[in-house]
């Protein structure tokens, strides 16, 4: 039986690592490095599409990388790209604040990979979208703005790990990945 394929998968955040890991496993293998990325402002897309072509130079040669977004539908999709700094600097009931003024609670997360084949070949991009709605921080504070972030009736931090894989943002991108890498990894 021919080896899986390999991916090098370029994160800083180790739960990401591992629900990557827990996801592709076996059938695709997934390496890591941690290489600390400059991040542009723009779109999810843009941001995505320069942090793998940064990665693909610093590591001279096939990487994937990943940007996680949070959009909130009543502010016309902000934080999205910014959501570390927003978690970091207002937390999970800043977070909530924000939307006290708005009825609408409705949010969307979304995952973005970014696949090169090494330095000067343009990223493709695969993309996964939850939408759920924000709510007081329940369950284990354990990963970013999980315990806030409501998908039919209960927090992404209630669920175990296995439900969250199989409904989640980063479980649907690494789904069109998986399909990719299957058949050829074709551009
Ligand atoms: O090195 P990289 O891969 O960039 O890792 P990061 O932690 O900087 O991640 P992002 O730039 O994608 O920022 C996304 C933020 O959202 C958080 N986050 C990402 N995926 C999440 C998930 O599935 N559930 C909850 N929080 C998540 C993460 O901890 C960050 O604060
Ligand atoms: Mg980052």
């Amino acid at each position: 039986m021919a080896a899986p394929p390999v991916v090098n998968f370029i994160t800083g955040n180790a739960n990401k690592l591992r629900e990557v890991k827990h996801i592709l496993e076996p059938a695709i293998t997934v390496a890591s490095q941690s290489v600390d990325l400059p991040e542009l402002q723009g779109t999810v897309e843009e941001v995505t599409l320069e942090k793998c072509r940064v990665a693909a130079q610093q590591v001279g040669g096939p990487v994937l990388v990943e940007d996680t977004c949070l959009c909130f539908n009543a502010l016309g999709g902000l934080p999205g790209p910014y959501i570390k700094w927003f978690m970091k600097s207002i937390g999970h009931e800043g977070l909530n604040n924000l939307l006290v003024a708005y009825e609408d609670k409705s949010a969307k997360a979304v995952c973005t990979f970014g696949f090169s084949k090494g330095p000067g070949h343009e990223p493709m991009l695969f993309q996964g979208v939850t939408d759920g709605k924000i709510v007081p921080a329940r369950g284990p504070a354990y990963f970013g703005w999980d315990p806030i972030f409501e998908y039919e009736g209960q927090t992404y931090a209630e669920m175990d790990q296995g439900e969250k894989n199989k409904i989640s943002h980063r479980y649907k991108a690494l789904e069109k990945l998986r399909v990719w890498i299957e058949n050829g990894m074709k551009d």
